[in-house]
C-alpha cells in the first residue's frame, strides 16, 4: 500500500483553511494529522507528524507560522497574504539552512488567476496604459490583494525589462486615494462589495484599443485544485516558489523573486 502525506492545515476554521480541511479530506494520497486554529499551539505539527504545513491563516502570523515548519523539516503551503520583500527575505535566509525543505507562497491557488497574471504581464509591454482593479468580499482583511501585488509586480518587472515607459497620466488627484495605490508604479484599485467572492481586472490601454484581461473565482473551490498541486509538489521543489506557476509549465518569466 502506498504511503498517505500527512498534511495539516493551520487557519483551519477559517474561509479557505475549512475548504482545504475538506479537500484533503477527500483526497485518497493525503492525510489530515492536524487542523489548528488560532489558540492551537504549533508544536501539534510535530507531534502529529505532518510533513507538509498549509497555511491558510493572517497577514499576522504566517511569517512565524512558516519559519516554525522550516525549521522542524516541514515544507509548507502558503496563501495567506502580506509577504513583504523583507519576510520574502529573511524566509530565504531560513531555508539556505535547511537543505530539502520546500515553502510555495502562492498569491492565489485558481488556476485561471494564475493564468491571468501570466497574460498580464505578458501582454504588459505592448500597452502604454495599465491599471488593476480587485474586487472581494467586504470581510477580507487586507487591500491591497495579495494577487494584485504579485500581478502588478510581475507587469512592472515585464515592462522594465523592455524599457517600456511609465503609463501617460496627467491627472491631478484632487482626494487622496482617488487613483488609487501604486505598486512598483502600476495603479492598484480595490473594491469590497457584499456578494463578491475574489476577482480582477487588469485594463490595458493603447490609442483607440483596450485589452481587458479578467479571472472571476465565484466559490473558494476555485483554489483548491492548486492547493493540492501544492502539497504534493512542494518536497520536489526545494527552497523559496513565489506563484504557483513555479510549477506549472508557463512561458511567464514570473517565477522566484
Ligand atoms: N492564495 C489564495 O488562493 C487565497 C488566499 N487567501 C488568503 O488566505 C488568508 C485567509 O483567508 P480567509 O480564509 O478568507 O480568512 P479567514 O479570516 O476566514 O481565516 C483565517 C483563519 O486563520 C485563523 N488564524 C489566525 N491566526 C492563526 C494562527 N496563528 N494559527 C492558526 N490559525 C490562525 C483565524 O482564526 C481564522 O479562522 C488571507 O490572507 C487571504 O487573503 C484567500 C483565498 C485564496
Ligand atoms: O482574501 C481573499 O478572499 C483572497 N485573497 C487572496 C489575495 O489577497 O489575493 C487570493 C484571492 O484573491 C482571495
Amino acid at each position: 500500500m502506498t504511503e498517505l502525506l500527512p498534511v495539516a492545515v493551520l487557519g483551519a476554521r477559517g474561509r479557505m483553511g475549512a475548504e482545504a480541511v475538506r479537500a484533503v479530506d477527500a483526497a485518497a494520497d493525503l492525510e489530515l494529522v492536524a487542523a489548528l486554529g488560532s489558540s492551537d499551539p504549533l508544536d501539534t505539527l510535530v507531534s502529529a507528524g505532518a510533513r507538509v504545513v498549509v497555511d491558510l491563516t493572517v497577514p499576522e502570523a504566517t511569517a512565524d507560522n512558516v519559519a516554525y515548519a522550516v525549521e522542524h523539516g516541514m515544507h509548507a503551503v502558503v496563501g495567506t497574504t502580506g509577504w513583504t520583500a523583507e519576510r520574502l527575505e529573511r524566509l530565504e535566509a531560513l531555508l539556505a539552512g535547511s537543505a530539502g525543505t520546500g515553502v510555495l507562497i502562492a498569491p492565489n491557488f485558481a488556476l485561471g488567476s494564475v493564468l491571468a497574471t501570466a497574460f498580464a504581464a505578458t501582454a504588459a509591454r505592448y500597452f502604454e496604459s495599465v491599471e488593476i482593479i480587485e474586487l472581494h468580499h467586504p470581510d477580507k482583511a487586507d487591500a491591497p490583494s495579495g494577487t494584485a501585488v504579485r500581478t502588478a509586480q510581475l507587469v512592472a518587472r515585464a515592462r522594465a525589462a523592455a524599457d517600456v515607459p511609465a503609463g501617460p497620466d496627467a491627472t491631478r488627484d484632487q482626494l487622496d486615494g482617488a487613483r488609487g495605490a501604486r505598486v512598483d508604479g502600476v495603479p492598484v484599485h480595490s473594491v469590497r462589495l457584499r456578494g463578491l467572492t475574489a476577482h480582477q481586472e487588469v485594463l490595458l490601454g493603447s490609442p483607440g484599443e483596450q485589452l481587458t484581461i479578467r479571472h472571476d473565482s465565484f466559490d473558494r473551490a476555485s483554489f483548491m485544485p492548486g492547493v493540492l498541486l501544492g502539497i504534493r509538489s512542494v518536497a520536489q521543489h526545494p527552497g523559496l516558489t513565489v506563484g504557483l506557476d513555479g510549477y506549472l509549465d508557463l512561458q511567464t518569466g514570473g517565477t522566484g523573486r
